[in-house]
C-alpha cells in the first residue's frame, strides 16, 4: 500500500464562521485553530524519526507501526512542522519560518489497539501546559467530542471519496486534574484483579469531552494489478470476502475501486439491526436481491448471527462477493470459523497487518503480504508473498501443481508399497503362511529407492498445463476445486489397482 496523506478538514475552514465577527477575528481564529490542528496532528501518534548516515548526508527515515501514521507525520513536515527527534519521555517539533525547536515532554501514551479504534497520548509544553490529544476512528471519537453538526457528514463525505478518516480532538488538563488522573492510573497499573478493566476505565474518565480539532483523510492506495487479480480468482471460480477495519463508505469505495463490486452490480447494505424482527425483514430484503455484493457492519453481522446463522450464511456464501467492515481481528477469525462450520469449503485468508493475524491462522490456508504495516502478517502465514497480484500466480499455478502433485506422488507411494505387499502376501499364502522372502536383501531394497525412482522424479516434476495457459484460463481451476485428485474414489481405484497388478 503506498500511503499519501490527501486531505485536513475543520470545522473553522468551513463557511460556518458566525457572519457577526469581524473579519480580522475570523481570520485569526481560524488560524490558530488550523495550527492547532496541525500541532495536534504532529504530536499525537507513535513515530519516531531515524536517522541514517548515507554518504555524506543524513537521511531521516520514520518508523511506526502503523504507515497512516507516518503519512500523517510527513504531511505535517509537508506544511513546516518537522517532527525532529522522539525519545520515550520527549519530542522535539521543528517549527516553520524561524525554524526553531520546541520540545514537547511525553507524560502518557495510550496505544492503539483495534478494540479501542483510538490511541492518545498526554504532552507538556515548555510553558507547562497539559494537554491530553487523541485521534480514532469516527464511531468511537464522535461520542467523544463536544457536540457538533460537522463531523458526521464530513467523514461521511471523505470516506465516499475512499479515505481513512481519523478524528482529532484535544483537551487541555490543569496541573491538578493531571495529578488526579495519574495518581488513579497509576493505582489501576498496580491492581491485581482485571487490571486492564481497571486502566480502561481510568484512561475513560479522561475521554470526555474533547475539542474537536480536525479530520484526516488518508489515501490508501491500490497497489499494483490488484484488479485483474481479483477477476482472475473469481474466474478461477473463487469466491472473495473482504473484511476489513474500515468505514462502510471507505469500503465500499475501496471494494468498487479494486472491481470487487463490478459497476452493473447493485450492492445491498445490510441496514443497522437489534431485533429478531429487524433481522427477518433485512434477510428477506436481501434474499429478494439476486446477485448483489452484500456489505455488513461487523457488529450488525454479530446481531444476525445470534438470531438466524444458518440463513445468513447460506444467503451470504450465495452473494457475488461479500464485504464486512468495521471488523475486529477476533471478528475476523470467528468469520473463518463460520464458514468452516457450515460449508465445506477451503479457506485461504490473505492479510497485511497485525490485526489480520488472528484470521490468517484460522484460514485452512494463509498468506501474508509483506508491506508497510510490518511483518506480523507473513510471520503467522503459511506463505509470504510481497504483493497482493503474486496471488493469483500463487493460486493458481503453484495451488494446482502442489495439489495435482501432491495427490498423484502420495497415492504413488501408496500403490508402490501396496503392490510389493500384496505379491508377498500371495507368495506366502502359497506355502502354507510360511514367512519366505519373495525378495530378498538387495532386490527388496532396491526396489524402495533405485527401481522406483523415476516415477517418483516424473511425478514431483509433472506438469499438466503449463503456467501460461493456468493463467489465461483461470477456469481450469475449477474442476480442481471439486477435489477430484485427491478422494476416497481415487484411493480405493488405485487400491484395487494395487491388489489387480500385486495378484497377477
Ligand atoms: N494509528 C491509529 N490511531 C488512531 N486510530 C486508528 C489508527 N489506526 C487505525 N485507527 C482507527 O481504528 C480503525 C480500526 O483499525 P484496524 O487497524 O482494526 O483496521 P484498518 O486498518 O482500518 O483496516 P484493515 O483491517 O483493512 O487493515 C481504523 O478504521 C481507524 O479509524
Ligand atoms: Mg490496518
Amino acid at each position: 500500500m503506498d500511503e499519501v496523506v490527501a486531505h485536513l478538514r475543520t470545522p473553522y475552514l468551513s463557511d460556518s464562521i458566525p457572519q457577526q465577527m469581524s473579519h480580522q477575528r475570523i481570520r485569526r481564529t481560524a488560524v490558530t485553530k488550523v495550527h492547532e490542528a496541525v500541532k495536534a496532528i504532529a504530536l499525537c501518534h507513535n513515530v519516531t524519526p531515524v536517522f541514517e548516515v548515507e554518504g555524506d548526508f543524513d537521511t531521516m527515515t520514520y518508523q511506526a507501526s502503523s504507515p497512516d501514521e507516518v503519512a500523517l507525520v510527513k504531511w505535517t513536515e509537508s506544511v513546516g512542522l518537522t517532527l525532529i527527534h522522539r525519545d520515550l519521555t520527549s519530542m522535539t517539533l521543528r517549527t516553520p519560518v524561524t525554524g526553531a525547536t520546541v520540545k514537547y515532554g511525553i507524560l502518557q501514551t495510550f496505544p492503539f489497539t483495534s478494540e479501542t479504534k483510538r490511541m492518545g497520548i498526554i504532552v507538556k509544553d515548555s510553558n507547562g501546559v497539559i494537554t491530553f490529544y487523541m485521534k480514532g476512528a469516527d464511531v468511537v471519537m464522535s461520542s467523544i467530542v463536544q457536540y457538533n453538526d460537522w463531523l458526521d457528514e464530513e467523514t461521511d463525505n471523505m470516506a465516499r471519496e475512499g479515505l481513512r478518516t481519523l478524528v482529532v480532538a484535544k483537551k487541555q488538563l490543569t496541573e491538578d486534574q493531571y495529578r488526579d488522573f495519574e495518581a488513579r492510573y497509576s493505582q489501576a497499573k498496580l491492581s491485581t484483579e482485571d487490571r486492564s478493566t481497571k486502566i480502561r476505565a481510568v484512561v475513560e474518565s479522561l475521554e470526555r469531552d474533547l475539542e474537536l480539532l480536525c479530520l484526516t483523510g488518508v489515501e490508501d492506495k491500490l497497489q499494483e494489478n490488484v484488479r485483474p487479480t481479483l477477476e482472475l480468482l473469481r474466474n478461477a471460480g473463487i469466491k472473495i470476502w473482504m473484511l476489513t477495519g474500515d468505514k462502510l463508505e471507505t469500503a465500499i469505495c475501496i471494494g468498487k475501486s479494486s472491481k470487487l463490486v463490478s459497476k452493473t452490480q447493485e450492492v445491498f447494505v445490510f441496514k443497522q439491526v437489534y431485533t429478531r424482527m429487524d433481522v427477518h425483514a433485512e434477510l428477506n430484503a436481501f434474499r429478494r436481491k439476486n446477485d448483489s455484493a452484500l456489505v455488513i457492519r461487523g457488529d450488525t453481522l454479530e446481531v444476525c448471527l445470534s438470531f438466524y446463522e444458518d440463513e445468513f450464511v447460506e444467503l451470504a456464501c450465495h452473494s457475488p462477493t461479500v464485504i464486512v467492515c468495521r471488523c475486529s481481528p477476533t471478528q475476523k477469525a470467528d468469520i473463518v470459523h463460520l464458514i468452516k462450520k457450515h460449508t465445506k469449503k477451503k479457506i485461504c485468508a490473505i492479510g497485511d497487518g497485525g490485526n489480520d493475524v488472528s484470521m490468517i491462522q484460522a484460514a485452512d490456508t494463509g498468506v501474508g503480504i509483506v508491506g508497510k504495516e510490518g511483518k506480523q502478517a507473513s510471520l503467522a502465514a503459511d506463505f509470504s508473498i510481497n504483493q497482493f497480484s503474486y496471488i493469483g500466480k500463487l493460486v493458481i499455478v503453484h495451488g494446482r501443481n502442489s495439489y495435482k502433485r501432491s495427490a498423484a506422488l502420495s497415492q504413488f507411494v501408496m500403490h508402490r508399497g501396496l503392490i510389493i505387499t500384496t505379491m508377498q502376501a500371495v507368495f506366502c499364502s502359497i506355502f502354507y503362511l510360511a514367512s519366505v522372502e519373495l525378495f530378498p536383501g538387495f532386490l527388496m531394497i532396491g526396489y524402495g529407492t533405485v527401481f522406483t525412482m523415476f516415477p517418483v522424479f516424473s511425478l514431483v516434476l509433472d506438469k499438466d498445463v503449463t503456467s501460461t495457459v493456468a493463467l489465461t484460463y483461470p477456469e481450469l481451476y475449477k474442476e480442481l476445486t471439486k477435489g477430484r485428485s485427491l478422494s476416497l474414489k481415487t484411493f480405493f481405484i488405485w487400491v484395487l489397482i494395487s491388489l489387480y497388478q500385486g495378484n497377477a
